[in-house]
């Protein structure tokens, strides 16, 4: 490799880096300008953000990958929105869960994060206004529905306002290394079930298995006892300094977990939205088939269709379901207004952008 040649290219990179440095803060002072516009309206505005990704990522030429410059954007937008007001988001902590990795995936750095001891409290958090939004998990593709969750949205003023999209990677991880000397693992309920194949295979017999209350929380149990390991994932491994026995022992290679973010807030449509909603249906032969035929008949994807116990009654139930499209537009909003006149309960928990990253 030539010296000279290797010069050359770094003086172009110093040179562009100036001019990138100067087009940012040109751009941060943009959005400090309309920081004053909103006058201490809602500042964060998820269908700008998501239309401003969907952008970059429309006119990207490369080589940068599209996921790439994404991530880059996303965390542009996140030091300039927080010029004009810093945000503060609950999540189920403590520091190092996978909701906390969620957190800064939708909001970038620089949101402060705010740790919470359950899902309950960071959504009592935002519904009191102590911190602005609340990101808490809702469906894994593995394990299926998270249910405290789900019955919070039942009663929650809040608003979805977006969802994130995050590939979960487990890892067995230990004080010190070897297997020799285990006597149980920790983990979450949801954890422990995703790994659960893994566990009965490679795992000597008798090992204890215990649920705890979050990842991080098992990583911190492993840290304090050597005869002890976790079920987590990096965040947490780095946080308590363990060591990785084994890396993504998750059974279901695409394992996923789809979070919601909620704060005092209506979305306006970007054309790549989602609704959710949660209806009941009089509890009489064919009433559900009912209820969901509007939604066939509009042509409108459904991408969710879930059911709880309502805890009104015995066998009583409310259904959660999520389609595509935005509450403000065509079809959806036909398919709604029919879908309103037969059940006998109906709340619209969001009308929102899809994942973008
Ligand atoms: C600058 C704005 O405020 C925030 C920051 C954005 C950005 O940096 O592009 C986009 C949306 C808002 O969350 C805006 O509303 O346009």
């Amino acid at each position: 490799m030539s010296d000279e040649l290797l010069k050359q290219h770094r003086d172009a990179i110093d040179a562009i880096d100036a001019q990138v440095l100067d087009l940012l803060n040109q751009r941060a002072s943009h959005a400090r300008e309309i920081g004053e516009i909103k006058g201490g309206g809602v500042i964060y505005r998820p269908e700008r953000e998501a239309e401003v990704l969907r952008r970059i990522q429309s006119i990207n030429r490369g080589p940068l990958p599209d996921e790439s410059v994404a991530r880059l954007f996303r965390e542009i937008m996140s030091e300039c929105l927080a010029l004009e007001k810093p945000l503060s988001i609950a999540y189920l902590g403590p520091e190092g869960t996978f909701s906390q990795l969620a957190a800064t995936k939708h909001f970038g750095h620089a949101a402060r994060t705010v740790a919470c001891s359950s899902i309950d409290e960071a959504f009592r958090l935002v519904e009191a206004r102590t911190h602005d939004y609340v990101v808490a998990p809702v469906e894994n593709s593995t394990e299926g529905a998270v249910g405290r969750t789900l019955d919070l949205m039942v009663t929650t003023p809040l608003k979805i306002c977006g969802e994130v999209v995050l590939r979960i990677h487990h890892h067995l991880l230990r004080k010190v290394p070897g297997m020799d000397g285990i006597r149980r693992v920790y983990s979450h309920a949801q954890s422990l079930a995703q790994c659960h194949e893994w566990l009965n295979r490679q795992l000597p017999d008798g090992v204890e298995r215990v649920s705890v209350a979050s990842n991080a929380e098992a990583a911190r149990l492993a840290s304090l006892d050597e005869t002890a390991c976790a079920i987590a994932g990096q965040a947490a491994a780095e946080r308590f300094a363990l060591v990785k026995l084994a890396e993504n022992i998750e059974d279901e290679p695409n394992n996923t977990t789809r979070f919601l973010v909620l704060g005092y807030q209506d979305v306006a449509p970007t054309g790549k939205d989602r609704t959710s909603v949660i209806v009941s249906a009089p509890n009489r032969p064919g009433a559900v088939h009912e209820l969901v035929e509007p939604i066939a008949r509009y042509g409108v994807s459904m991408t969710k269709f879930e059911s709880r116990p309502s805890k009104a009654g015995l066998w009583d139930y409310v259904f959660f379901i999520d389609m595509e499209g935005h509450v403000k537009d065509a079809p959806l909003a036909d398919a709604l207004a029919a879908l309103r006149s037969r059940a006998s309960y109906v709340k619209l928990l969001g009308a929102y952008p899809q994942a973008v990253i």
